[in-house]
């Protein structure tokens, strides 16, 4: 176990933030001021520009369902940000001690989903208009004794290797999410974006994976998924800077799952502050759907539980512009003895819900797998 790692988690506030290529890799501890509960956007923006050191956090999915704590959304300024990346003494192997073996004692599934998100489908299936919808759904695992947050740090960086990383630690609330998509990355008049939408399982082999990945790009419920992300990124961009993407999808492969993916690249036209590219893009049609106040509505009315931090953009700003944000899915909220996941999926008039069902017991494997670690196995 690396030195950084224990002490987030002896830390009352810590943060982790790593990029995909793990050439921005962040931690962060103590809290010298933070802001949570802000009603106007204005607000959070004036108190970013009061900061003089970088602000880490997150945002609520959807403001206007209020929720406590960091789940309502969150940012803070730690009192020391280190680049794991120069500072190599931070990690340095630490010997840790043996904690006691989890038992999961009770798990709580939404086994009414399907049934629950019927009516949904059917008002897609009369209602051309209304072309897709992301519903989440969220389990929650209750174990023995608490997690032990300095392993799940260690598991979710040899786990998860080709995945953005993000961890806050409030106190006894921690925030995980080991995510494939980026919402928007700024450096000076240049940004990155992605569409990351259709999915599909990992092949056992090369050559079945491979299979699978052919078969996700050619299937047409899949691209036009997709392709309804990659127009909503390009119409809320367009007029603001000259964008640079592919006509067709590439392959993003995770551990589990394998996604098509349009990455975009950006110049702007004008100086633009980060959280208004935040503010254009949220929720793109990746995490809520299109059009998009309809697929607020449905996300507030048919899933059992605010979604807070779960598919909301979190990352860092730092004063001088820079910085990036990540959108928290493959995700789960830790609070002492009890895990609770997320994932969601993206829904058509013509998907198969049952199926999507499955597409999200999958996705809420990377979160499973890093408690798994902690699990008595007997
Ligand atoms: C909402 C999630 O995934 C989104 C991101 C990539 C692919 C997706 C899909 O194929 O449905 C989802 O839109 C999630 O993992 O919880």
């Amino acid at each position: 176990m690396q030195k950084w790692m224990t002490e987030f988690s002896e830390n009352e506030h810590a943060v982790y933030f790593a990029s995909a290529d793990k050439a921005t890799r962040l931690v962060g501890f103590g809290c010298q001021t933070e802001i949570s509960g802000w009603t106007d956007q204005r607000d959070l923006n004036a108190w970013v520009q009061q900061q003089r050191t970088a602000v880490f956090g997150g945002f609520n999915f959807d403001a206007d369902q209020e929720l406590p704590g960091i789940m309502g959304g969150y940012f803070f300024t730690p009192n020391q940000v280190i680049d794991l990346n120069e500072a190599s003494d931070w990690g340095t192997t630490v010997v840790s001690t043996p904690k006691h073996a989890l038992q999961l004692l009770t798990e709580t599934n939404e086994v009414d989903w399907t049934t629950r998100m019927q009516p949904v489908l059917e008002t897609m299936q009369t209602d051309c208009t209304k072309q897709k919808v992301v519903l989440g759904m969220q389990t929650t695992l209750d174990f023995d004794a608490s997690i032990d947050i300095a392993q799940l740090l260690e598991s979710l960086v040899a786990q998860q290797p080709n995945s953005y990383h993000f961890v806050m630690k409030s106190g006894e609330i921690i925030f995980v999410s080991a995510t494939p998509e980026r919402i928007v990355k700024l450096a000076g008049n240049q940004f990155e974006t992605a569409a990351v939408a259709g999915s599909i399982r990992r092949g056992d082999d090369e050559q079945a994976d491979t299979v699978l990945a052919d078969a996700l790009w050619h299937d047409q419920k899949n691209r036009e998924e997709h392709q309804i992300v990659v127009n909503m990124l390009v119409k809320q961009l367009a007029d603001i800077s000259k964008l640079t993407y592919a006509e067709t999808p590439q392959m993003l492969k995770t551990p589990q799952i394998q996604h098509l993916y349009t990455p975009i690249q950006g110049q702007l036209n004008a100086e633009t502050p980060l959280f208004a590219l935040v503010e254009r893009l949220h929720p793109t049609p990746a995490l809520g759907g299109w059009p998009r106040e309809w697929a607020k509505k449905v996300i507030e009315d048919y899933e059992r539980a605010p979604r807070g931090l779960f598919a909301a953009p979190l990352g860092y700003y730092s004063p001088n512009g820079m910085g990036e944000f990540i959108v928290g899915i493959r995700s789960m909220l830790v609070e002492a003895n009890q895990a609770r996941l997320f994932a969601g999926a993206g829904v058509l008039a013509e998907s198969d819900l049952a199926q999507e069902a499955q597409e999200i017991q999958l996705k809420m494997t990377p979160m499973r797998e890093l408690l798994e670690d902690q699990i008595d196995a007997k």
